[in-house]
């Protein structure tokens, strides 16, 4: 993949995040989803500029905290605030506004329409300021080769690899020209230097003033670029801080333990 060059602002937010606010704040939050509280009591602070890393066993909740920032769910309580903005039960367009934007664990793209254009529609929803359809299709093209998009831009998205067909989904996301990225196991099933390509993405997001959430079940790529790692357990935050410290914590190591094998005899 070819150098940004400075000069070149097709990453990043649109502009540096209002005041000193953190990225995002999300105070007591609950969700209720069927009979479970899919979230519980939930609340983190995001400073502007930093990736956290979203880890935690199957169902503790990761998902449905992206869709509530993301605007798809709403909340039985508590608020969420991004950039020192109120977007509780925001519409999914009213957080791309404030924003916000995201991937998602299966990717939802436009299948009869080609990697560019399913970029392109995002241009044209987001927060760029570009119009005519050269320009458009010019700024989609230059967004799937700033993420590695190895595949010819006209391709249609079933014909794509698993690798292209996720930094397809980035793209779409970036296109919004998101300040707070909410990412869900973008980087799954990828080869290592696939997902090293990735991160080294996300380090380039973050450097240009992104804040990243970042949901994953391969520890490797959590601790490789987090700034700090939340660790979820039935919908709350078990422990959120420096990554090292996280990870290595016992309840945490417990939390993992129980997840894979089950309660401990006399636990
Ligand atoms: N549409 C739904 N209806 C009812 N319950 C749901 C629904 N979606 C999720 N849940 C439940 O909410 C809880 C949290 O699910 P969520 O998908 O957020 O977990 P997760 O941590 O993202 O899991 P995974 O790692 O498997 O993706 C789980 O108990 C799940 O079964």
């Amino acid at each position: 993949m070819p150098p940004v060059s400075a000069d070149r602002r097709v990453f990043g937010p649109a502009g540096p995040p209002e005041g000193h606010a953190p990225a995002v704040q999300v105070r007591d939050l609950a969700v209720r989803l069927g009979t479970c509280w899919a979230l519980n009591d939930l609340s983190l602070t995001v400073p502007a500029g930093q990736i956290l890393g979203v880890i935690g066993p199957n169902g503790a909740g990761k998902s449905t905290l992206i869709n509530v920032i993301g605007g798809q769910l709403r909340p039985a309580r508590g608020r969420v605030v991004v950039h020192g903005r109120d977007i509780t039960g925001a519409r999914p367009w009213q957080a791309v506004a404030a924003g916000v934007a995201r991937t998602f664990q299966v990717p939802r793209v436009f299948p009869d329409m080609s990697a560019r254009d399913n970029v392109a529609v995002g241009v044209l929803h987001g927060r760029y300021r570009v119009s005519g359809r050269r320009a458009v299709a010019a700024l989609a093209d230059e967004l799937l080769e700033e993420v590695g998009f190895t595949a010819a831009p006209g391709t249609p998205p079933d014909r794509l690899g698993l690798a292209d067909a996720r930094r397809l989904e980035l793209a779409r996301a970036l296109a919004l020209r998101p300040s707070l990225l909410l990412l869900d196991e973008l980087m799954a099933g990828l080869r290592p230097s696939e997902a090293e390509q990735c991160l080294d993405v996300l380090r380039r997001l973050r450097d240009s003033g992104m804040t990243i959430l970042c949901v994953e079940h391969v520890l490797k790529i959590i601790l490789a670029v987090s700034d700090q790692v939340l660790t979820m357990e039935k919908g709350r935050k078990l422990l959120m801080g420096a990554p090292y410290d996280v990870v290595g914590h016992p309840r945490a190591v417990e939390s993992c333990l129980r997840a894979r094998y089950g309660r401990p005899q006399g636990g």
